[in-house]
């Protein structure tokens, strides 16, 4: 098997560091990567485009390192990423890194934030023991942090009782790492803050260490603000023991990766003394200093990791390819590239199978009963003018959750990402997973698929692969065409064929019609989904991914509330379960929550 190419992509201060040799030596122990160091300087001096082509790296931002460029470089080459760049944006700010933390429901201190730059007269008071700020009090002690992830004096300020003051953290400088400053009770007014109770943990501080979802090594310190002495051993390192997590600690290690997309992870956890724990600082790429046995866990997960990118490695595209060759060479690879091309078209018109997963778009297309669907105007056809000035043109007004269509985030989250937000990374050529619930739904028109229904599936099918858009069929699909065909003859209702028997007193809460019942998916089932399994995007062959007799959207908030997308009306009918690829392609309308969307899979 070919060997795999790995770059390590970091400042030269974290390559040449010892815990990176301890990691590297093992990995190229396995015989299964080549390692590519790239160089400081080539980093930070050359252009992402004379930067080695790799299949994954592993890059990670420290002082002085150009983020911006290293993600440049991986939209031109697309390698496998151990650690997501563009979510170590959100690491440098402590804002954003509370708020991910907080939309993925990772437990973190109660926090508020305040940008000194724009407050307004009598918005924030100050008292010797407390700060009011927009009528909220925040007693003493509290902590505030500096908005910028690598300022790292952090303070926490005191009750006068105890003295009164703040004790100042500060990167660590010979054996110090914080003073305590009677003098300072008024909290600083020069750009954004986050404060935040400080919670009484016994002076101990946990630091976790992840190594994917679910490795993690955990040490116990003594906090700094203890007394801010630095305690070391023998031979100059600071004291630390290993800790055992407890389950809730493991599952928000878990979180963390998954959350912020860092496999190599280090983060803090505050163990309160009244038994509570919460992550109050993410640390990103971090390694556990001098221990073999991490290490070895690391390389050993780290390897499956990458090991498994590999079975499906990102493609460079090919104008880009093209332009990284020289032209002597590229004239010569243009020869055999039409060759090549020719024994190709061969074999996609032999071998590859396409599916249309969606249903042509007209005005007796069923939608959402609430509203209209389609309604088009002909402003001209071409038999009716003579050439050469005959065309045919017309004028839609179109719903946009009409047919087969696609809900983006914003279709239900305020501020989410609308249509037109949505990445081709998450829309092109991605895993398809069919999950067949057409047995139960068959007799059962209000089922909603369970999180063991979506394992059991598992169990036959095989793993559902991350990045999946992971479609449920129903068998409702007949419908949407009985749908159709109704609404062509005209018999539109009062009952339509998702209300099952008709009961006119029975109006659902939320959308003050008839109760309908047509299957969905639960929402615990969709959250099981974007948790565990990473989906991009939950595909229905109904109306809706909300069952129709269910009540209060759960599943579209499950859904679209983790920054997810959903296709509804689909027709899965004769799709595999594993292995085809799909694309969705929704018009790009610009700031809109729904648009339709054709939708193909291909099995190669
Ligand atoms: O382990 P510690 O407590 O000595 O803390 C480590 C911390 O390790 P961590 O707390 O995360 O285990 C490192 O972070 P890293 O190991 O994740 O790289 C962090 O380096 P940094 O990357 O924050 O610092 P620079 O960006 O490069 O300045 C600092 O390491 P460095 O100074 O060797 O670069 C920090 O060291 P102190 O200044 O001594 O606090
Ligand atoms: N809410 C809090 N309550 C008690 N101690 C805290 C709190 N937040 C942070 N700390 C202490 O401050 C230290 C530094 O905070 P942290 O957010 O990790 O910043 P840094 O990025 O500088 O390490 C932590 O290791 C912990 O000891």
């Amino acid at each position: 098997m070919a060997k795999i190419t790995v770059g390590i992509c970091c400042m030269k201060k974290k390559l040449n560091s010892d815990s990176m040799a301890e990691l590297l030596q093992r990995l190229q122990a396995t015989g299964k990567f080549t390692i590519i160091r790239f160089k400081e300087s080539m980093i930070l001096h050359e252009p992402v485009e004379n930067w080695p082509i790799v299949a994954c790296l592993l890059a990670f931002a420290s002082s002085g390192f150009p983020l911006p460029k290293a993600i440049q470089y991986q939209r031109l080459r697309n390698p496998w990423l151990v650690n997501a760049l563009e979510e170590q944006e959100i690491l440098t700010d402590r804002v954003q890194m509370y708020e991910r933390l907080t939309e993925a429901g990772i437990p973190c201190p109660p926090h508020t934030v305040i940008d000194h730059g724009s407050v307004e007269p009598g918005e924030l008071v100050q008292e010797l023991d407390s700060i009011t700020w927009r009528g909220q009090v925040l007693p003493k002690p509290f902590v505030e942090k500096p908005q910028d992830a690598d300022d790292h004096a952090v303070w926490i300020y005191h009750v006068s009782g105890e003295g009164g003051g703040a004790t100042k953290l500060h990167r660590k400088k010979g054996n110090q790492s914080s003073i305590r400053d009677l003098t300072q009770s008024h909290i600083r007014e020069n750009g954004m803050y986050v404060y935040e109770p400080f919670m009484e943990t016994g002076g101990l501080d946990i630091k976790v260490y992840a190594v994917g979802e679910t490795y993690a090594h955990a040490e116990v310190r003594k906090a700094p603000a203890v007394d801010g002495r630095v305690e070391r051993d023998a031979n100059g390192k600071e004291v630390r023991q290993t800790i055992e997590l407890t389950e809730e600690e493991k599952n928000m290690s878990r979180m963390v990766v998954r959350a912020f997309k860092q496999s190599v992870c280090g983060f803090d956890i505050l163990r309160t003394t009244d038994g509570h724990s919460m992550v109050c600082d993410v640390n990103g790429f971090s390694f556990v200093k001098g221990n073999k046995e991490y290490f070895d866990n690391a390389a050993m997960n780290l390897t499956k990791m990458l090991v498994k990118s590999s079975v499906n490695p990102p493609r460079t595209p090919l104008r880009q390819r093209i332009r990284q060759q020289s032209w002597f060479k590229a004239i010569g690879n243009f020869c055999s590239m039409i060759s090549k091309l020719l024994l190709f078209c061969y074999i996609d018109i032999a071998m590859a199978k396409h599916w249309d997963c969606g249903w042509a778009l007209d005005e007796c297309s069923p939608s959402w009963p609430t509203v209209c669907a389609l309604r088009r105007t002909v402003i001209r056809a071409p038999e009716t003018t003579e050439p050469p000035l005959a065309r045919g043109k017309q004028a839609f007004e179109l719903n946009g959750g009409t047919g087969t269509h696609v809900d983006a985030p914003s279709h239900f989250i305020a501020g989410g990402r609308t249509i037109d937000q949505l990445r081709l990374n998450e829309l092109v050529d991605v895993p398809l997973a069919v999950v067949d619930v057409s047995t139960v739904c068959n007799t059962d028109p209000d089922h909603q698929v369970t999180q063991d229904e979506l394992t059991a599936d598992e169990e036959i099918q095989g793993r559902i692969l991350p990045g999946s858009l992971v479609c449920v069929r129903t068998g409702w699909a007949a419908r949407h065409r009985e749908a159709e065909t109704r609404l062509r003859e005209g018999s539109p209702g009062p009952w339509t064929v998702y209300h099952g028997k008709g009961c006119e007193e029975d109006l659902h809460p939320d959308y003050k019609l008839p109760r309908m019942h047509f299957p969905g998916v639960s929402a615990a089932g969709a959250e099981w989904l974007v948790q565990n399994r990473d989906m991009v995007g939950l595909g229905v062959d109904t109306l809706s991914p909300d069952a129709g007799a269910s009540e209060g959207f759960k599943t579209h908030h499950a859904v679209l509330g983790a920054d997810r997308y959903i296709v509804e009306n689909l027709n899965l009918e004769g799709l595999p379960a594993r292995g085809a690829r799909v694309t969705v392609a929704p018009t790009a309308l610009r700031g809109a929550p729904e648009a339709p969307a054709r939708v193909f899979a291909t099995l190669a």
